[in-house]
């Protein structure tokens, strides 16, 4: 028999597998989460320039970089929210690699997302299974709006009484990991909740869902556009932080072309 990823190497080479970045560069002016006040807050992201070919490095160039977990596209393990924090295997340093790479469903919500506040429903993703099939265990669910389009003020989006982004509401959420099984959810902004997410019951019911279930979040992605709505495979390994809750990572699509 083939070895697939023999398979896979001449998909690669011939163009019949296509490589898409759902990346977004991770720069000093990467937005991160707008938290209430009180709360304590995401450092922003530094990169220090150690030495370019200079005196304090003749022959190379590198840097130290300061960021949060949760800043720019990152990955988000179920340590992170309060509902997984007694799972096993639930911290960036200790999820399964096979979860690493997983199909994906990515439903285009870029229309709705005309408004902020867009919250998808299940009849929203109940629709999109009566075009594309129903949603496979283990697959990511990637709601693409478009967001990673903005720029700026207009990406955080943020107004007195906190960011306005799209994301899914509570119900779904709940029925994508307990009727559909999903691997997790991705999202264009910078939460995979709703930027008035805290405001659902209950609060960020994402964060809720997913890592209570063991599942997991990706943020901040970008080109969800160049994305079909089935058959992409998604690679995303976060760093292998101790202990760590999440982290900053290259999240990248294979794409079969007809
Ligand atoms: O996971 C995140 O980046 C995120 O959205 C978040 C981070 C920390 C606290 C609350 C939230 S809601
Ligand atoms: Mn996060």
């Amino acid at each position: 028999m083939t070895n697939p990823l023999t398979l896979l190497v001449s998909a690669l080479g011939s163009g019949a597998v296509e490589v898409v970045d759902l990346t977004q560069t991770l720069r000093e002016d990467s937005p991160t989460i707008v938290l209430p006040p009180e709360f304590g807050a995401s450092a922003p992201v530094r990169i220090e320039r150690i030495s370019r070919y200079d005196a304090n490095g003749p022959a190379w160039y590198w840097n130290n970089l300061n960021f949060g977990e949760h800043t720019g596209t990152h990955f988000d393990a179920p340590v992170h929210w309060f509902t997984g924090r007694d799972l096993p295997l639930n911290t960036v340093d200790t999820l399964p690699v096979a979860d690493m790479i997983a199909p994906a469903c990515v439903i285009d919500c870029s229309a709705e997302s005309a408004d902020p506040d867009f919250l998808l429903t299940i009849a929203h993703v109940e629709a999109w299974e009566a075009k594309h099939g129903r949603i496979p265990a283990r697959s990511w669910v990637l709601m693409r709006t478009d967001w990673s389009k903005r720029q700026g003020a207009a990406y955080a989006n943020l107004r007195d009484d906190g960011a306005h982004t799209p994301g899914p509401d509570a119900a779904v959420m709940r029925w994508l990991v307990d009727e559909r099984g999903i691997l997790g959810f991705g999202t264009e902004t910078i939460g995979t909740d709703a930027g008035q997410g805290g405001h659902l019951t209950p609060p960020y019911p994402a964060h809720h869902y997913l890592h209570g279930a063991g599942r997991y979040g990706l943020q901040c992605l970008a080109a969800l556009d160049r994305l079909p709505p089935t058959g992409a495979v998604i690679l995303a390994a976060p760093l292998k932080v101790h202990e760590g809750s999440g982290s900053p990572l290259r999240v990248l699509a294979l794409i079969p072309k007809e």
